[in-house]
């Protein structure tokens, strides 16, 4: 399969046929390509975008203004990782066409404690097992989706733990984009033994050099570890130092190591005042790098609300500093792995944001002089710390005091920080210092190499090593019979030919929904309403994944999720029927012959007017565009105003928008028109044509009008109605 069928799903059999043979397109990192200051997309001015996308979807409001989607000139991540490649390569799909250019697969739980690769295709827990097989399949349908969005796709992952060198080869060998590589990580949180973390991750970074991936490292997971993650913020800036210089000692460009930031506080603490001089600091410290925003996950809720809040004020943050990635945390992270929805409402948010903030500095400017202050204080507090650092005897002697995520804000301690022995944790005593005689016909190999004089590369002693000989790597297909994708596509395989489908959040059919409600009750009683009402829905599973306390006893809302344990026969399904349209010479040389007049108003005690004016307007290519001439009487007009207006102007049909239907008010209104018409004696002259979101064709004639119009609704729609109608009544 060259090349992606437009409105097919993938089909990840054929993205698995000869992986064996597959090689990647590129090595390395892809930046977006950004337009001058100033380009107009239609007519509007941008500052900060990149070239746009073949096919995409754009954000909600976009067909306001001619549909355009701009691209911001940020790299936007989609951070995805079911545990099923398969279901991830159709969500890295869907994140690619809301602007998603760099896709990032967190691993399957402990994958940094394997110390060696693992091979095929196993089902992951909170995440995918990196195999070579998974990322081959992977970076091949990745190649199909940058292809159908017209822009280079980011594929990234992780280098750490005991096989973290190993790792580092494999990603090379498959064209792997990006990954996170910082010693520290794998010291603090994975427990490996720091000597060896150090003597891995130079390895490692040598190969992602020679690969031109992008490195990120792993400063955030020191303020989404601290209790109070505002006190480790000079030790960020220590952090982000030693993997920076470590990096750069190791040959790695600075384009390529991006420092990856996140906001240490939130809301309710005044966020923005404490962030922003951070923010500076950290830019200022290490210019020539690149930056990674991302919002914290530290102090994501269940409340995807909060989340997303979170994540505009971090984007902004962006915005009014710098950033070259921004990474989109699932709003779900704090309830459950990521769901195709909230990876989704992650890059919108994201892209919403930094187009809202284009060009902001035109306008906005930090006050230097008021932040000098607070930016001084964290960089004299950061290298303070490295001082004494240096005095403790080093980084190891440091680590073995526990001087990292201590909760003081340093200079002051708490003395909770996590300790490492320098001797000990796992995979100690593993590091072997290298014979004098000691050599590895490798390329890109860290480190004393007793190489022959005179040879090209090293691997020439053995006819080519896998990074310039590919047909040397060995690509293993799969070793667990019973856990692999074969057995897994069957099921999908199974229900496709069968054509029936079940609603899913993360894998294909997976059978869940998530509902929400509110009860007027105390949380614990609203929490046990609401499963009481899944299990009476004859659902199963029912779990509560997020609740908001609306008031301690007026009310509770509950979201929940649950399985539904009934498949859904796609043949069966009633497609709501399309409006019919006429074709426009048609509309345009029916009106000529015969003028048509209408009367239009918002009806009621209602203001909206903005889906009216479309269906209006020629701007919009209303009715007017067809030479419909129509008298606008405006909103909240009663009734028997628009009744008498019909009489007045002769005219031909009634338009009434109805966007508010709270109480059935809009069916009454519908009922009203229909009695004025037949009392004024003008039923059988006018047609009455009602619009507006929550109207549909069968409410409308039900309640004794022509015809009614919803979402979506344009003036062709309408005025094929009107001229449909006419010509039944008088003929061509
Ligand atoms: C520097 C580093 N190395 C390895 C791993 C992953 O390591 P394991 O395969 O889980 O052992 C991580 C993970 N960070 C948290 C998730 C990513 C986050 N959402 C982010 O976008 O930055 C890391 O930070």
């Amino acid at each position: 399969m060259d090349k992606l069928e437009p409105m097919k799903p993938i089909d990840v059999e054929e993205i698995l046929k000869d992986l064996d043979k597959y090689r990647p397109r590129r090595r390395g990192w892809t930046w977006r390509k950004k337009l001058p200051e100033g380009t107009k997309i239609d007519r509007y001015e941008y500052y900060q975008v990149s070239e746009p996308l073949k096919k995409s979807i754009p954000l909600p409001a976009a067909h306001y203004f001619n549909n355009i989607d701009p691209q911001p000139d940020v790299v936007i991540t989609s951070e995805i990782a079911s545990g099923r490649f398969e279901d991830d390569i159709r969500r890295m799909r869907m994140a690619a066409w809301h602007g998603a250019d760099h896709i990032m697969v967190i691993r399957t739980l402990g994958q940094s404690h394997f110390d060696g690769l693992i091979e095929g295709t196993p089902e992951g827990v909170g995440g995918i097992p990196i195999t070579r097989k998974q990322v081959r399949a992977t970076r091949k349908a990745l190649d199909l989706i940058e292809d159908e969005v017209g822009r280079p796709i980011n594929f990234h992952s992780y280098v750490s733990g005991v096989a973290g060198p190993e790792i580092a080869v494999l990603f090379a060998e498959e064209g792997v984009n990006g990954a996170h590589q910082d010693p520290q990580y794998n010291v603090l949180y994975r427990g490996v033994n720091p000597v060896r973390s150090f003597v891995d991750a130079a390895v490692a970074k040598k190969i992602m050099a020679w690969a031109n991936m992008l490195q990120i490292d792993g400063a955030h997971n020191a303020n989404a570890s601290a209790k109070l993650a505002w006190t480790v913020m000079p030790e960020l800036l220590v952090q982000h130092g030693i993997n920076c210089m470590y990096s750069v000692k190791v040959g790695m460009p600075k384009e390529n190591i991006a420092l990856s930031t996140v906001p240490p506080v939130i809301a309710p603490l005044p966020e923005m005042r404490i962030d922003l001089p951070y923010a500076v600091a950290l830019r200022e410290l290490f210019q020539g790098y690149r930056f990674r925003a991302q919002m914290n996950t530290r102090y994501i809720e269940s409340d995807l609300f909060d989340a997303t809040r979170a994540h505009v004020i971090n984007a902004m943050l962006s915005r009014l500093t710098s950033a070259d990635l921004q990474s989109t945390i699932t709003p779900d992270e704090g309830r459950n792995v990521p769901w195709h929805i909230n990876s989704i409402r992650g890059v919108e948010t994201a892209k919403h944001t930094l187009l809202a903030l284009d060009g902001i500095k035109k306008y906005v400017k930090i006050d230097q002089e008021a932040i000098r202050e607070k930016v001084r204080e964290l960089k004299m507090r950061a290298i303070l710390m490295l001082e004494e650092i240096i005095e403790m005897g080093g980084y190891f002697e440091a680590l073995e005091a526990g001087m990292f995520v201590d909760n003081g804000y340093y200079p002051e301690r708490f003395g909770d920080g996590i300790a490492r022995k320098k001797d000990g944790e796992l995979a100690a005593g593993t590091v072997v210092p290298r014979d004098h005689d000691y050599m590895a016909p490798v390329c890109e190999h860290f480190g004393y190499n007793n190489l022959p004089e005179g040879i090209e590369k090293p691997c020439d002693l053995i006819g080519g090593c896998t990074f310039h000989k590919p047909e040397k790597i060995q690509f293993i297909d799969e070793l667990d019979e019973t856990d692999n994708v074969n057995l897994r596509l069957q099921k999908i395989k199974d229900m496709r030919s069968r054509n029936v489908i079940k609603p899913e959040v993360e894998w294909f059919a997976d059978g869940w929904i998530q509902l929400d409600m509110t009860f007027s009750l105390p949380e614990e009683y609203a929490e046990a309403a609401a499963l009481a009402v899944c299990e009476k829905l004859g659902l199963e599973e029912p779990t509560i994944i997020a609740k908001t306390v609306l008031h301690p006893v007026e009310g509770t809302y509950i979201e929940l999720k649950a399985k539904v344990p009934f498949e859904i026969k796609v043949d069966e399904l009633e497609l709501p029927k399309k409006p019919e349209t006429l074709p426009e010479e048609e509309l345009f040389s029916y009106v000529e012959k015969r003028p048509i007049k209408v009367v239009a108003a918002t009806v009621g005690e209602d203001e909206h007017s903005v889906g009216l004016r479309e269906v209006l307007d020629i701007k919009h290519g209303g009715i007017e565009k067809y030479g419909i001439k129509y008298t606008y009487l405006g909103t909240s007009v009663p009734p028997e105003k628009l009744i008498d207006a019909a009489i007045e102007t002769g005219a031909d049909a009634i338009l009434a928008s109805m966007i508010i239907t709270h109480n059935d008010v809009h069916i009454r209104n519908m009922r009203r028109l229909n009695e004025l018409a037949i009392e004024k004696g003008i039923r059988d002259k006018v047609l009455i044509i009602v619009g507006g979101t929550q109207i549909n064709n069968d409410l409308a004639i039900e309640n004794g009008v022509d015809a009614g119009f919803g979402r979506g609704t344009k003036g062709i729609h309408v005025a094929s109605f009107i001229v449909k109608r006419l010509k039944e009544k008088e003929g061509n």
